[in-house]
């Protein structure tokens, strides 16, 4: 009888960890910058100028998180009962093509896209990280206030939404969950949000502008990880006056044309900082991480997901379609 592997979320869930999803992570935002790394610009199907598709294809060369796969990610914002960003990815033999699993991967998402932040904040803004900001209240932002806190010594992380009860049940619940040291609290506005913030993390993926250049720190880190057809939750002006990272060029073409239109010409990938074949801004300047997510890093956590699946459930016979 052919039988088809699924790791479902529970168990994804089970087998994450945070330093090895940084490192795999890290090691794929390398193997991008040393071309071992294969991912053409994704395809964002419109469904309804709400509804996004998003199909990503993917293959690293890398001894130990080498994979070829394919995530395929829903992005329906309304949903209530379901989460709004759901993601399944699909595992091949690097050999042979041949399926190997289909692993569930909204967790997957949201951490490595946390973690691809983390990364780069630690090339870009490594020292004196005292104040985090977050806005937006839904899953990434979440996932990121977990993240930087578990990788940087944070006093104070700060969260702002557009509806405010639900930025104080997020950190309600980060405050009772009682694993980090630093103090989480809701803000009432995005400018009382980012004052004097460090590291800044933009999640809501907003067609309106939230963020202004006067309101920011000469040397504040953001990283940008709201995506949407017409995502513009940063002003242009801060755009203007920031190094600009992107994670991947073929996806910052396709996809960051508006930044392209306005003249923002992107330092490197974050990969380029770890080769060390860009160096980080000598003077202190405001940086942006313009994260798009990449398939090579999904490609990487599936492969870890699968390898420590089958070693800690004694599966035996590895092939899924017989
Ligand atoms: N860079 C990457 O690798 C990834 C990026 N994303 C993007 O991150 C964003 C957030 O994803 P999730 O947290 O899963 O979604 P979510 O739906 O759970 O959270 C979105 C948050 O943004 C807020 N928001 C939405 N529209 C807004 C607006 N116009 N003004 C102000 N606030 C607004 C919502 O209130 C909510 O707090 C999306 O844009 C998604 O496409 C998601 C996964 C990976
Ligand atoms: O990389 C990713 O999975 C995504 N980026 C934007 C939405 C989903």
């Amino acid at each position: 009888m052919d039988t088809l592997m699924y790791i479902n979320e529970n168990r994804v869930r089970e087998l994450l960890d945070w330093d090895k999803v940084f490192e795999v992570t890290e090691k794929a935002m390398e193997a991008v910058a040393r071309n071992r790394a294969i991912q053409n610009a994704r395809s964002v199907t419109d469904l309804n100028q709400s509804n996004l598709l998003f199909v990503m294809p993917g293959r690293l060369n890398d001894n130990d998180n080498g994979a070829l796969g394919c995530k395929i990610v829903s992005y329906f914002p309304q949903n209530t009962n379901l989460p709004p960003l759901m993601a399944n990815i699909v595992l091949m033999d690097d050999a042979t093509g041949a399926l190997q699993a289909v692993i569930a991967a909204t967790e997957i998402t949201a951490w490595r896209t946390a973690a691809a932040s983390a990364v780069a904040t630690k090339y870009l803004h490594n020292e004196n990280n005292k104040i985090l900001a977050i806005i937006g209240a839904g899953a990434q932002a979440k996932i990121h206030a977990v993240c930087l806190s578990y990788f940087f010594k944070f006093e104070e992380v700060r969260v702002w939404n557009r509806n405010e009860e639900r930025a104080m049940k997020l950190v309600a619940e980060l405050n009772d969950d009682g694993k980090s040291k630093c103090r989480f609290t809701a803000c009432g506005s995005v400018q009382s949000c980012v004052a004097d913030a460090d590291v800044l993390v933009t999640t809501t993926g907003a067609d309106d502008t939230l963020l202004k250049l006067e309101w920011l720190k000469q040397d504040v880190h953001i990283n940008a990880v709201g995506v949407s057809l017409n995502c513009r939750e940063i002003d242009d002006e801060v755009y203007k006056a920031s190094n600009v990272y992107i994670d991947h060029w073929e996806g910052a073409r396709d996809e960051l044309k508006h930044l392209l239109d306005i003249g923002i010409q992107f330092k490197g990938q974050i990969g380029d900082l770890i080769c060390g074949s860009i160096k980080p801004p000598s003077e202190k300047s405001i940086t942006i991480f313009e994260s798009l997510g990449m398939a090579v890093e999904d490609c990487a956590m599936a492969r870890m997901i699968y390898d420590l699946h089958v070693e800690k459930s004694n599966v035996t016979d590895k092939r899924v379609v017989k």
